[in-house]
């Protein structure tokens, strides 16, 4: 029986307290946590006072397989979410075949867990090519193990669509997650429409595209009674609109983006495209809006929207780069530093929005706490050092941040998923 002992981890007790101790992990699960644990093991790790939480779970990546693979596969994806620190993922369905037909869906699954380090779960689509066309045969898709329906990438963009869609996944009892985006608003738009994008002289996409497109959602959510998970929330009218659902009953969640947070559209340095993403970089109001309504609970979590592309289709001009930011192997650090050590948050408020309430929402197994049984799915991140994130660290294929060059705290030193090292320093 080989048996791992981590000597000396810091772990979040009560009150965001942190003490020192050893956990001892075998047949994949956490057997034992103690002041000191002397009982012999096949390998011991020295933590030296390196943070331990339960592997992080981030319900938006993009893996990009099948269909461009140029850009990331299942295996890139996952060691790079095995890097920051994750150790279940929900990956997005905008792939070529698109998973809306159960034998789509089928080999997508089976391919992610041939090939995944990490926990994966499979988004099916709402419909065929993400367009507003046939909703797909959701009651199949579950039954095979679709976590949620998406069309992420693309807004569903009639009303009579979504209502079907919420109809469909309220039967078989799965979230229905929103990518919304109403495209008669969006007008080529390449980021935000305002003061900077005419600063720029880009064009903007009008953030009533999100917000209108979203309000319209929420009542049809509440008609229907479905669990509606509004993706990268990012504009403040959206955040009033899903407290104010909230508060009328409505089942909704939502998750944001650590650029959302962290960045807004002052922050594009000129014509480049590594701040390119959907939705765009906001004003300084809406990131303001989106940090209080994490802050509030308005917004329930924290997910990547890790979205890699080629060096070829991001190093060029804002106009006709591609939309998005490689993300899930500097989100953990990001949050930790900008949220908890600068004192913005506690660490258990992080773990709320990284581990615990993806959890909940999307019906996960597993466990979100660090006890004797739990699987051992769990990170190691180093909090005493700083580190200035590069280029050439990244065990994505996606190299397109605009937090290069960024120092941080939290760089991950262990992943283990079951209990097997899914990522070491
Ligand atoms: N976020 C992005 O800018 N791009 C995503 C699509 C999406 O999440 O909408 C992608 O697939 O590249
Ligand atoms: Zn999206
Ligand atoms: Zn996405």
């Amino acid at each position: 029986m080989t048996r791992l002992l981590i000597k000396q981890a810091h772990l979040l007790v009560h009150d965001n307290e942190l003490k020192l101790q050893d956990v001892l992990i075998s047949e994949g699960k956490i057997v034992e946590i103690a002041d000191e644990i002397t009982t012999p093991a096949t390998r011991t790790i020295e933590a030296q006072g390196a943070l331990l939480t339960p592997g992080l779970v981030d319900v938006h990546v993009h893996f990009r397989e099948p269909g461009f693979a140029y850009k990331e596969t299942v295996a890139t994806g996952s060691q790079a979410a095995a890097r920051g620190g994750f150790t279940t993922v929900l990956a997005m369905p905008n792939l070529d075949p698109v998973p809306a037909t159960p034998a789509a869906f089928t080999q997508i699954k089976a391919n992610n867990e041939a090939n995944g380090r990490v926990h994966i779960y499979q988004y099916a689509a709402i419909s065929e090519g993400l367009t507003s066309a046939d909703v797909s045969d959701m009651e199949t898709l579950a039954a095979d193990g679709a976590i949620a329906f998406t069309n992420d990438g693309k807004g569903v963009q009639t009303a009579a669509t979504m209502l079907t869609a919420m109809q469909a996944a309220a039967k078989v009892k799965r979230p229905l997650v929103a990518h919304v985006e109403d495209e008669s608003l969006v007008n080529g738009g390449v980021m935000n429409l305002g003061k900077r994008s005419k600063e720029l002289g880009l064009p903007g996409i009008d953030p009533l595209s999100e917000s209108s497109q979203l309000a319209r959602d929420l009542v049809i959510a509440k008609a229907t009674g479905v669990h509606y998970h509004v993706a990268h929330i990012s504009t403040k009218e959206s955040v009033d609109l899903v407290r104010f659902a909230k508060s009328q009953g409505v089942q909704v969640t939502a998750e944001v983006s650590p650029h959302h947070l962290l960045l807004d559209e002052t922050d594009i340095t000129g014509d480049n495209a590594y701040f390119k993403m959907n939705p765009p970089l906001r004003t300084p109001t809406d990131r303001q809006a989106v940090i209080a309504g994490l802050l509030d609970g308005t917004i329930d979590m924290v997910a990547t929207d890790h979205a890699p592309h080629s060096l070829a289709e991001k190093q060029r001009s804002f106009i006709g780069a591609a939309f998005g930011i490689t993300g899930i192997e500097t989100s953990f650090q990001l949050m930790y530093t900008h949220f908890v050590k600068s004192g913005i948050a506690t660490l258990e408020q992080l773990l709320q929005w990284m581990v615990v309430q993806p959890r909940v929402a999307f019906n996960l197994p597993g466990q979100s706490e660090l006890t004797v049984g739990a699987p051992a799915d769990l990170a190691l991140f180093d909090i005493a050092h700083a580190h200035t994130i590069t280029a050439d660290e990244f065990l994505s294929k996606g190299v397109n941040t605009p937090f290069i060059g960024a120092t941080v705290y939290g760089q991950t030193v262990l992943t283990l998923v079951n209990g097997q090292v899914a990522y070491e320093a």
